[in-house]
């Protein structure tokens, strides 16, 4: 069994947004944003984890929740065994010594008007630790590891670069000894020629103090450079978990593919690759898709058992599903391609068979074999005559991966995507 500092389970946090005043006068229920549903991960001793996503799938929230600072929605964090969200008094107290954050803008993070070394010392002061006399050594001593000096005590955070800031902000959040830290985006504010440092002195901390790290990061680059383990977020989820050579090269969920594949390539001939990478917008958190969350952008999603569909048409089978399902087919447009007025006079067979071929080709570049051609031909002659209730494709066309969500599989290098359950 691993030794985990830290074991999360079925974790949520869901913001609640009531989105107008409107909304308020009506009564209308508050909205969830589902910044975090349902993360079930350990954070092993002495490893550093990363959490690797796009923007806004949820990983400063995952941070900040594990340490306490958002309440969470549901779920459980056990840190050192012991539930985070159980504790009071000198428990916690102990607690909020033992785990802190690195906050990602040491422009933001230091009090301008304090001394660095004052506010290095800020977390002993509040948690009285030894004599005033001790906290100062303790601070010029910190400030020494972290590769500035002793004597700059007294200065304040203007008279520093954005790099020495955040080693200032590393000695703060080291201050009380801590087991565990949390750096949340710790380089990104930061030049690219000072972001290797900070990431080496992070590393040289690590090895020296026995500290174990969450690392949170959107760039694949900082978590290569310094991770154990990698696990990938998607839409609030956790979609693959392992250890970061074998993610980087054999990764086993699509997303995963398509991040790795979204990095810049150092060489002509790799860039020169026509991939389609992450096309299409994030979906909202406060609407996920069903089953799996990343469906609606996956280029491998699965047609129902026995249709022998390329890809790419069942990828455009979907787009078309998704118009007809939220009724937001242009069908002024179509019949105007299809060489009518809008709408017609009189809705014959012949105006239902060109509303049709205008609609098949707007949306289809690939071709679709003759069964399933012919359920969308009946879905479409049904927008032609106003009939969108009898315009579902639905039942001939619905995916696993739109039903069910993949949980993650049980061993070592886990994933959560139907594709590896087949
Ligand atoms: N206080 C809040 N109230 C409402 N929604 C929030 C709040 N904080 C975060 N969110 C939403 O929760 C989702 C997750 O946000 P979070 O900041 O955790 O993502 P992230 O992966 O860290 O993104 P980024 O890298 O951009 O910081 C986003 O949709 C965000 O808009």
């Amino acid at each position: 069994m691993t030794d985990a500092v830290l074991s999360v389970e079925g974790l949520r946090k869901y913001f609640w947004e009531r989105d107008s005043i409107v909304d308020r006068l009506l009564g209308n229920d508050p909205v969830a944003v589902r910044a975090v549903d349902g993360l079930t991960f350990d954070v092993r001793r002495g490893e550093t984890l990363g959490l690797v996503g796009e923007s806004g799938c949820g990983k400063s929230t995952t941070g900040e929740t594990v340490l306490g600072l958002q309440e969470p929605t549901e779920g459980r964090v056990e840190f050192e065994g012991r539930n985070v969200y159980d504790l009071s008094g000198e428990a916690l107290n102990e607690f909020h010594r033992e785990a802190q954050i690195v906050f990602q803008d040491p422009f933001s993070s230091l009090d301008p008007r304090k001394t660095i070394g004052k506010s290095v010392q800020q977390p002993l002061d509040v948690h009285d630790v030894g004599s005033k006399a001790d906290r100062e050594a303790r601070v010029r001593d910190l400030l020494e590891r972290v590769g500035l000096s002793g004597a700059q005590y007294d200065r304040y955070p203007h008279e520093f670069s954005g790099g020495q800031r955040q080693r200032v902000a590393i000695a703060r959040a080291l201050a009380l000894e801590p087991e565990f830290v949390v750096l949340d985006e710790p380089t990104s504010a930061l030049d690219v020629s000072v972001q290797a440092q900070i990431l080496n002195l992070l590393n040289d901390l690590q090895d020296e103090l026995n500290l174990t790290y969450l690392l949170i990061s959107h760039d694949l680059s900082v978590i290569r450079h310094i991770c154990d383990r990698v696990a990938v977020m998607y839409l609030g989820e956790i979609v693959e978990i392992g250890e970061t050579a074998d993610l980087f090269e054999s990764p086993r969920h699509p997303y995963t593919e398509a991040l790795l594949e979204s990095v810049p390539r150092a060489s002509l001939a790799e860039q020169d690759r026509s991939v389609d990478i992450l096309s299409g917008d994030v979906p909202s958190p406060r609407n996920p898709p069903s089953g799996c969350r990343f469906r609606t952008r996956c280029p491998e999603v699965i047609p129902p058992d026995g249709m022998a569909i390329d890809q790419a048409a069942y990828r455009e089978v979907m787009d078309l599903r998704r118009v007809l399902e939220t009724r937001s087919l242009s069908v002024t447009k179509v019949w105007d391609r299809a060489g009518y007025e809008t709408p017609p006079d009189r809705i014959d067979d012949d105006a239902v068979e060109a509303f049709v071929e205008a609609a098949f080709e707007r949306f289809f570049d690939h071709s679709v074999p003759t069964a399933q051609r012919s359920s969308i031909e009946d879905a479409l002659a049904a927008v032609a005559r106003d009939e969108w209730e009898s315009a579902s494709l639905h039942d001939a066309f619905e995916s696993v991966c739109e039903r069910d969500n993949p949980e993650l599989d049980s061993s070592g290098h886990r994933v959560a995507c139907h594709l590896e359950c087949r």
